[in-house]
């Protein structure tokens, strides 16, 4: 198979195997043909990544923050040098185009490498001085072992947002990805070998949600970061907190883009197709909810219909594509029983719906209008190309509206008054939010969701927070008093 990787786990330095585990088909969605076929860890597995993560670890911590960045730095280099073949890797496992891919996926993964490599060596503690000479001063320490734990729509990038915060604070990681979207991980984990990382500092295994629940209740592990869905965080979350460890939670979202009828249409047309439709719809932070004010509701849909119209579906690999296929067929089918619902409860479809007569996963991009708030299609995550365009008439309508849900993940409006621009953002309940754009997520920015969308920011130097913790040392320069 041609994308077989030596292995399906990554630990100490090596690739290794157990074929006792649970088989692992690597599909690509634009055919349905299996690409390659991986193992789930087995407990011994995963006891070995464990261990391989906690013997490295004091050492790793041990070396100066500037010789761990340039070996995060190095990789980011190696990722780039390599931008084309792990694109093509990540088309294969995603099915999104490799327009996309190319852009956003090992670039961005170097990018957070890149950041957080060029950090580490500035990773200090402060000296607070207490009055008569004494003072304390803090240590910025490490956690110990993190596991990262992916979901499937950024495989690549997720797997360097939660390893290179990780790694610049002396932590060492063993990452789970998602079992749809096993193989690009596995070459992060060989690029850091290769760019001078001490073995065990980044371990992979592949697995199902128990694999994943083995790691999280591991007494060996200080930290978990999850990207997933709310049911599956909230499980992570309860049962990462019967040892009180450290949590991060990029979960998902239902956000709601505003368009007011005095904005630049074909921006705001722009910001609800990227909102909507990148990745085939598979972005957590995507503005699924699109309020558009009463004036401009029939010149935005009918130019959105124009726009969508010109997409070109296809062939991921051919660079001219740029919408893909879902990433799997289950998710397909999720998909089409929300679009059955939205139908059912009375929305008005007004563009795709439907599955492509062709192989592999492919939906048309989906509008509907005149969604209503008690709909299914505008209350619950769908995860695919499903846009809900709803009505409003008044700021103060539509902002209490776009808050009734318990998502938080991201909001954005699209307004010429930016006055009103800045109101609409200090209302919105959402721990990403957009003026006149939509679905940025460079690594200088932090990003995250409040609500039940999620706990923590990835990215940013506020990332380090969550991947280290303060000691404070008290130090006295006087005799101590004592009552008796
Ligand atoms: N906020 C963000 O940054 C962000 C980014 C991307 C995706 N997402 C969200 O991810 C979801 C889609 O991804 P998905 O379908 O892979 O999500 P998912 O919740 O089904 O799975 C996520 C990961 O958790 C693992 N898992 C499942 N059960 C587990 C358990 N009990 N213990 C430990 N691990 C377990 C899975 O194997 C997978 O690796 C969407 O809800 C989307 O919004 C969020």
């Amino acid at each position: 198979m041609k994308f077989q990787p030596e292995a399906s786990h990554f630990i100490n330095g090596a690739y290794v195997e157990d074929t006792a585990g649970a088989v692992i088909d690597v599909i690509y969605p634009a055919t349905g043909e299996v690409i390659a076929r991986l193992h789930s860890a087995t407990p011994a597995i995963i006891d070995q990544a464990l261990e391989a993560a906690r013997q490295a670890q004091a050492q790793w911590a041990a070396m100066t923050g500037t010789e761990r960045g340039r070996i995060l730095r190095r990789a980011a280099d190696i990722m780039r040098a390599r931008n084309h073949d792990l694109s093509v890797i990540e088309t294969h496992d995603t099915g999104k185009p490799i327009q996309e891919t190319t852009v956003a996926d090992a670039t961005s993964g170097a990018d957070a490498l890149e950041y957080f490599g060029g950090l580490a060596g500035s990773l200090t503690g402060e000296h607070i001085p207490l009055g008569g000479g004494d003072f304390a001063y803090t240590v910025r320490e490490a956690l110990g072992v993190c596991v990262g734990i992916g979901a499937w729509n950024y495989p690549t990038q997720i797997a360097c947002w939660k390893g290179a915060p990780a790694l610049a604070c002396g932590n060492t990681m063993v990452f789970k990805p998602s079992e749809t979207t096993p193989l690009s991980a596995l070459k992060v984990a060989e690029i850091l070998i290769e760019a001078g990382a001490p073995k065990g500092i980044y371990n992979v295994v592949q697995g199902y949600g128990d694999v994943g629940a083995s790691l999280v209740t591991d007494p060996r592990v200080a930290k978990v970061s999850l990207t997933g869905s709310v049911p599956t965080g909230r499980r992570v979350y309860a049962a990462a907190a019967e040892s009180i460890k450290h949590v991060t939670m990029e979960l998902g979202g239902k956000s709601p883009l505003v368009v007011f009828d005095d904005a630049d249409i074909e921006n705001a047309v722009s910001g609800a197709i990227l909102g909507n439709f990148y990745s085939s719809g598979q972005v957590c932070s995507n503005g699924t909810r699109v309020f558009v004010q009463k004036g401009i509701k029939e010149a935005f849909l009918s130019r959105l219909a124009e726009r969508l119209a010109t997409a070109v579906i296809g062939d991921p690999m051919d660079p001219a594509t740029n919408f893909g296929p879902m990433v799997s067929e289950a998710q397909m089918n999720i998909v089409l029983g929300y679009v059955d619902k939205g139908k059912a409860e009375g929305a008005r479809l007004v563009y795709g719906g439907t599955r492509l007569d062709r192989d592999g996963f492919y939906l048309l991009p989906t509008v509907f209008a005149d969604v209503t708030d008690d709909m299914t299609i505008a209350r619950e995550e769908i995860f695919g190309p499903v846009m809900s365009v709803l009505d409003f008439d008044t700021e103060e309508e539509v902002l209490e509206r776009a808050n009734a849900t318990e998502f938080g993940l991201a909001a954005g409006v699209f307004t010429r008054d930016i006055t009103r621009a800045h109101r609409m953002v200090a209302g919105f309940e959402a721990g990403t939010c957009y003026i006149n754009s939509y679905n940025l997520a460079p690594v200088e920015a932090p990003f995250g969701g409040s609500k039940q969308s999620g706990v923590g920011r990835e990215n940013s130097k506020l990332a380090i927070n969550h991947f280290s913790e303060m000691k404070t040392v008290f130090v006295s320069m006087n005799d101590i008093q004592a009552p008796y």
